[in-house]
């Protein structure tokens, strides 16, 4: 049996860490994107690629990219094609557009953790906080989401939906018309607390939830771990970094969100281990609670943990690819509701006639008990007729076209780099060799050929009619990756995306940006980036 706690406890305060660089795993190439770094590997040995021309004046590309990243690729791709060199955030790249794309994917000798460990010791940290599956090529916590998350969603979707609900109340509640709506000046805050404990309940469960420092972790971590990154990256020589390594090896800071989690959770597995050895003598089955910690312990051997630190060390790396990803991109999406006004009667339209529909089919399915003479089940309950079930919110096609159009229109335009392991000649002859990194031209994937008319316009309906659903990955949707290493919580993520979009436009007919002349820049933010105006909330009634 699992040892609950290990005799060790390396810990360090983390207060004085007061530099925030939000962060998630998946996107640990986002966190790269707010930090600067003058030192790289050197562009492919290929000379045959050609290297961008510079402006005057200018010893990378970053500045030109930066005053508009559309118009910078649009003259890259026409003047070199789908492959080219840049220098960006000061470092060297080769960029690799359209078609092309799809075989940095597959490869698995291009590497997107090894670029992410070159550029910031990531693993260093992550590692700082579990006790098992320390390989860099561990696929333990995506192991975790496929199995025990993304299958289970629709069991998990009511507490989501419950918790996001009391959150929102809670946060934002009624917002009168009278009174000019409300202004809220860090939307994200709201988001933040509607995530972390719709996440915190499907991670942990709802009894751990309740603590305020489980949620306090959930929310601070990720910005304590983008902080300590940071401060790793922004090295100017390798015995810096060395020093920096040893620091988190020795002083193991992340662990102070480790020992909150063991502390709240220790109490309940105490106690779910008791009514299970009560309910085994008493000969009844026992009702495994339904949470991400108790499957983990269910399955110690499988994901080979060695105690209960490390079992908090594994859900505490899931809370960092999860809570910040999926409250900045609601977030986001929020800023484009406000953008977009003319879309939201729509979309509340599609969700009352969705829930009609539905509400109409469990009649029918009542009236058939009702001849059989069987009783109401969960089907037929009354009371859950207009529930955001998961079955409901999939035929909200208007919704899920909406957000994918927000992703594709929101994604930084160079992203997702991965370094060479070893070289490799792509079809079209080029050789990428070891050692250097590739970054993906994200603009030419979402602004392709495929995407039909007005690529570069904000159209919400792109995709309804399309089987293009929003958590569909390939080389024309990239938000998520795509291949062996694509996100496997965009189920999730996707999920939680939908339902806040539909709690919104259900609650409030009107979503105002506070300065409009910062509306554009809020749009194209890179994820992590704070957005420098509030928005004001109109209730619907
Ligand atoms: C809007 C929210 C999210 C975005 C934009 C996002 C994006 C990404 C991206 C770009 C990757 C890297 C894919 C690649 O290397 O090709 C990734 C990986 C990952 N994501 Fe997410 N993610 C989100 C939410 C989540 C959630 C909710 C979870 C967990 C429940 C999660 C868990 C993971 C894991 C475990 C990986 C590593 C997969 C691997 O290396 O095989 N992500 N994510």
């Amino acid at each position: 049996m699992l040892t609950l706690l290990s005799g060790s406890s390396n810990m360090a305060s983390t207060d004085a860490i007061k530099v925030a660089v939000p962060l998630g795993l998946g996107l640990a190439s986002a966190a790269y994107l707010t930090i600067k770094l003058a030192v790289g590997n050197g562009f492919s040995i290929d000379k045959s690629i050609p290297m961008v021309s510079l402006r005057p004046g200018d010893t990378t590309h970053d500045k030109e990219y930066n005053e508009d990243p559309d118009a910078f690729l649009r003259r890259c791709e026409e003047e070199y094609g789908p492959v080219f060199n840049v220098y960006y955030t000061s470092k060297p790249y080769t960029v690799i557009s359209g078609p092309l794309i799809r075989e940095v994917f597959m490869n698995e000798d291009f590497s997107a953790i090894d670029a992410i460990e070159d550029l910031t010791g990531m693993r260093t940290f992550l590692n700082s906080m579990v006790k098992s599956n320390l390989d860099i090529d561990s696929r333990t916590v995506h192991d975790i989401v496929r199995d025990n998350i993304s299958p289970n969603l629709p069991f998990f979707t009511p507490r989501i939906v419950k918790e996001l609900e009391k959150n929102l109340e809670k946060q934002l509640g009624v917002c009168p018309a009278e009174e000019g709506g409300k202004l809220v000046e860090k939307p994200m805050s709201v988001l933040q607390e509607m995530v972390a404990n719709a996440m915190a309940n499907v991670f942990v469960g709802s009894e751990i939830a309740q603590s305020r420092k489980v949620i306090d972790t959930f929310i601070t971590l990720a910005a304590d771990f983008g902080a300590l990154l940071s401060s790793g990256v922004h090295r100017t020589s390798s015995w810096r970094t060395f020093l920096k390594r040893t620091e988190i090896n020795v002083f193991h800071p992340l662990q102070t969100h480790v020992r909150v989690l063991v502390e709240a959770t220790t109490p309940v597995i105490l106690e779910r281990r008791r009514q299970e050895a009560e309910a085994i003598e008493r000969g009844i089955e026992y009702q495994r609670p339904d949470d991400i910690l108790q499957r983990l312990l269910d399955n110690v051997d499988k994901y080979h943990f060695v105690d209960l630190e490390d079992v908090c060390g594994h859900l505490l790396i899931l809370v960092l690819a999860s809570v910040h990803t999926t409250t900045d991109t609601s977030t986001n999406l929020l800023y484009y509701m406000a953008a977009y006004p003319e879309y939201l009667d729509k979309l509340y339209e599609e969700q009352q006639q969705v829930l009609d529909a539905v509400q109409q089919e469990r009649e029918l399915l009542r009236q058939e008990c009702l001849r059989k003479g069987e009783p109401f089940d969960a089907d037929t309950d009354p009371s859950h007729d207009r529930d955001l079930s998961a079955a409901a919110i999939k035929r909200m096609v208007c919704m899920d076209s909406f957000v994918r159009e927000v992703f594709r229109s929101r994604t930084e335009r160079l992203s997702l780099m991965h370094l060479a392991r070893k070289s490799v000649r792509l079809s079209s002859g080029i050789l990428i060799s070891k050692g250097s990194n590739v970054i993906i031209n994200m603009r030419s994937a979402h602004q392709g050929p495929d995407q039909g008319e007005d690529v570069t316009e904000f159209r919400p309906w792109r995709f309804v009619g399309k089987s293009k659903a929003a958590t569909k990955v390939g080389v024309d949707f990239l938000p998520f990756g795509m291949g062996r290493h694509a996100c496997p919580g965009r189920f999730l993520a996707m999920q939680e995306l939908k339902t806040i979009g539909v709690m919104m436009v259900s609650k409030y007919s009107k979503i105002d940006v506070q300065d409009s002349t910062k509306l554009k820049k809020t749009l194209r933010s890179r994820m992590g980036e704070p957005a420098d105006t509030g928005l004001i909330f109109t209730s619907r009634f």
